[in-house]
């Protein structure tokens, strides 16, 4: 057995997939060889979820099939409507009532007693979560407004229903193409934080909630997804401070502090899907009539490039973009984190299934610091 020791598992190869590839040193991703660009640029979501789940992408006539089997697993059960209406009253944070709201969907499971060795079961189960969870976030969304949750409409696009629900008003195309290729992004991306939580509790073979779950709250992390709403955070305080982005990057730096949405454990350059994320809000700025966001963001990363750090390969990751993006859809800043959430749902199960196909149980070792022979004193005497 190796003595090396490897700090947060940098490096370590733990399992061979033929899911999502990124080679960090030059900014590739590919979704089962099919360049993100092209993903994010020419297929729907659902599309990408097929090619997750299926192994290809879909023809027409599978896509249509594949596309109406998601959309009627969109319902969800009134009790578990209720629980979000009281963890929305309550003031719960989003990510928190999705975990609770997902982990309660297992008790509404059509096929509750599945072998969790049958993995068409798993994946059938994993379309259900997928399908419901866009229907759980609008719904907490609108009761902590005073409002009521709308029913899912099953003629429109996973990415077009979930803004429908969210707003009470369909999209417009350009509103339902962005959104859409943002979870195109965010579908899938190797074994990052959260996809190897899944893993780990799918190694143990407990059911898809459990390994959803524990996906969403190592999502929810200021380290991972929770980074997009920080750099949200960010921007709003440059805007309320009296200082201009420049300075408030040169203050920051001199701080020390860690600038949300810059740095990544795999990329070394710019992440692909950054670029493809400030593109797109380039276009959004043009089309609103406002680039504070734009200025900022831009502003902040030629800073922090003349720096120096994008040469120590500390450079704009997905959520650096992603925030402003879903800011000039208006969608709330506290969603965006579910929104991840809601995309790489799809990814953790194509992950737990791939892992499970041929399935060892994840157990890596810590090397003990602790004492030896410690001699044990009762209680009474210590
Ligand atoms: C979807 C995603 O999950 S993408 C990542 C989202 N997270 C963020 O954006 C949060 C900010 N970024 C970070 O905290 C980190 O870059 C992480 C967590 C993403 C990666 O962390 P690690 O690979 O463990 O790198 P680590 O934390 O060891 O940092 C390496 C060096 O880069 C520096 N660094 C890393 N990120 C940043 C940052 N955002 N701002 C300034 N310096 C940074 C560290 O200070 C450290 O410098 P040092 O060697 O001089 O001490
Ligand atoms: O890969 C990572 O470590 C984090 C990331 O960018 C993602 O999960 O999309």
């Amino acid at each position: 057995m190796s003595n090396e020791l490897k700090r947060g598992l940098e490096g370590v190869l733990v399992a061979e997939s033929d899911l999502s590839y990124i080679d960090g040193s030059v900014g590739k991703l590919v979704y089962r060889g099919y360049a993100i660009e092209d993903l994010a640029r020419e297929a729907s979501y659902e599309e990408v979820l097929y090619l997750l789940w299926h192994g290809e992408l879909p023809t027409r006539e599978e896509l249509t099939e594949f596309e109406a089997r998601l959309a009627e697993e969109r319902h969800v059960d009134d009790d578990v409507l209720e629980t979000i209406a009281v963890l929305a009253e309550a003031d719960e944070e989003p990510m928190a009532a999705l975990r609770t709201a997902v982990s309660m969907l297992s008790a509404y499971e059509p096929e509750p007693d599945a072998d969790p060795e049958d993995l068409d079961a798993t994946l059938r189960q994993g379309r259900r979560i997928t399908a419901k969870i866009p229907t759980i976030l609008a719904a907490f969304d609108r009761v902590r407004q005073g409002e009521e949750p709308i029913e899912p409409d099953e003629s429109l696009s996973y990415a077009g229903n979930f803004l429908y629900m969210l707003t009470g008003v369909e999209p417009d195309a350009v509103a339902e193409e962005t959104f859409d290729m943002a979870l195109t992004l965010h579908a899938d991306h190797g074994l990052n934080a959260s996809t190897f939580t899944a893993m780990v509790i799918g190694s143990t073979m407990a059911d898809i909630y459990s390994a959803v779950t524990g996906g969403i709250g190592a999502l929810s992390g200021s380290l991972h997804g929770g980074a997009n709403e920080d750099v949200m955070r960010t921007l709003r305080e440059v805007d309320a401070s009296s200082k201009d982005p420049l300075q408030w990057a040169k203050d920051a730096r001199e701080e020390g502090r860690r600038i949300p949405g810059f740095g990544h454990r795999v990329y070394e350059v710019k992440d692909p899907r950054a670029v493809i994320l400030e593109e797109k809000l380039r276009d959004l700025s043009a089309s609103n009539g406002d680039d504070t966001w734009l200025e900022y963001t831009t502003t902040i990363e030629s800073y922090l490039e003349d720096e120096g750090l994008t040469e120590k390969g500390i450079a704009p990751n997905v959520d650096f973009y992603s925030g402003s993006v879903y800011d000039h859809l208006g969608i709330p800043m506290d969603m965006f984190t579910p929104i991840f959430a809601m995309a790489r749902a799809g990814g953790w199960i194509a992950h737990v299934l791939e892992y499970q196909e041929d399935n060892r149980l994840i157990r890596p070792r810590a090397r003990y610091t602790g004492p030896q022979d410690a001699e044990f004193v009762p209680i009474d005497e210590r």
